[in-house]
């Protein structure tokens, strides 16, 4: 479906009809893995832009496709451009236009698991000044006005470097925009009216647990309790709870498979959307840390939409 062209003015909808959703991910597939149901979801209503800004090109993968082992980091060094090739195969998968890379493809690099000699790059994301950073998002941010804002918590959901630096320079580029002193050149100052952090509530967490408890794939190892688990809250703590319509369902896993260097077939995401039904993967769950919380439902109240 073709969006309206919104940039010549020709769009039948006037310009305060359409609602503007911003997601910040760390690498390419984050978007995918974390909020692939959320983004087709919206991509596929009729009143909402979605734009997807990733920080790195995720050079430092580890590769799960043999035939591209060389690719790696260590060797030739090639990761990163197959990566953005996924990136296209991905987006194009949830039916998502709009996705840039922050400072451009490259300018960025993925940091590596932390405490790892990549680091130290000189242009690793982790080491990035986040006020720099910040300065290319906040451009984007006036440019597209976003009502929502959709990042990781200040752990970056499971304390990889590059996501608690996404995380970082997220909410300081939704600080910045909205301040009227700090670089008009920019554009005009925007406040993102929600924020909210991806999270998973500890109820699904158990459900998995059981699911794959005695089984040779259990992706959660020796790790019996989802308290040992690096993520996932309380469900009291979860806000807003994102179920997509089925149609959602096999553009999620299309997105999956074309992020092949990462999700590998015999991957848990697989075989949890194998044992516990389609619908196992498209409900995503966020935490509001910005903005009115809107009408809920179920045990927790949790909201059911992000414009909410
Ligand atoms: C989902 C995510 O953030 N993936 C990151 C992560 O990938 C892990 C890394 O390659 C690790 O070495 C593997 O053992 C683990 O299975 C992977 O999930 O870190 C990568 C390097 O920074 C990054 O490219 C990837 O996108
Ligand atoms: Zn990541």
């Amino acid at each position: 479906m073709s969006k309206p062209d919104t940039t010549s003015g020709t769009n039948p909808q006037t310009a305060t009809d359409r609602r503007s959703l911003l997601f910040v991910h760390a690498h390419p597939d984050d978007e995918t893995v974390g909020t692939g149901a959320t983004i087709a979801h919206y991509v596929a209503r009729d009143d909402v832009d979605v734009t997807l800004v990733t920080c790195t090109l995720g050079e430092e993968g580890e590769i799960k496709t043999p035939h591209l082992a060389r690719l790696e980091a260590a060797q030739a060094d090639q990761l990163g451009g197959y990566r953005y090739a996924e990136m296209a195969a991905a987006a194009d998968a949830l039916g998502l236009e709009d996705w840039r890379f922050l400072g451009g493809a490259g300018r960025w690099r993925d940091s590596g698991m932390m405490g790892t000699p990549a680091n130290d790059h000189p242009r690793a994301f982790w080491g990035a000044d986040v006020d720099e950073a910040a300065a290319d998002l906040v451009a984007i941010v006036r440019q597209i006005r976003p009502e929502v804002l959709v990042t990781y918590d200040d752990f970056g959901f499971y304390g990889h470097p590059d996501h608690i630096q996404a995380h970082r320079v997220a909410m300081r580029a939704a600080e910045l925009a909205e301040d009227t002193d700090y670089r008009p050149d920019l554009g005009q100052a925007h406040a993102i009216r929600k924020i909210y952090w991806t999270t998973v509530p500890k109820s699904d967490l158990a459900k998995s647990f059981e699911e794959f408890a005695g089984s040779e794939d259990n992706p959660f190892g020796d790790i019996t309790s989802v308290d040992d688990l690096p993520f996932g809250v309380d469900d009291d703590v979860v806000t807003t709870e994102i179920v997509a319509e089925e149609a959602a369902g096999p553009k999620k896993l299309a997105a999956m498979s074309a992020h092949a260097t990462q999700i590998a077939p015999e991957d848990w995401l697989y075989t949890m959307a194998a044992k516990l039904g389609i619908e196992s993967i498209l409900a995503e769950h966020y935490i509001l840390v910005k903005g009115e919380r809107g009408p809920g439902k179920g045990p927790h109240n949790w909201e059911t939409d992000l414009f909410a």
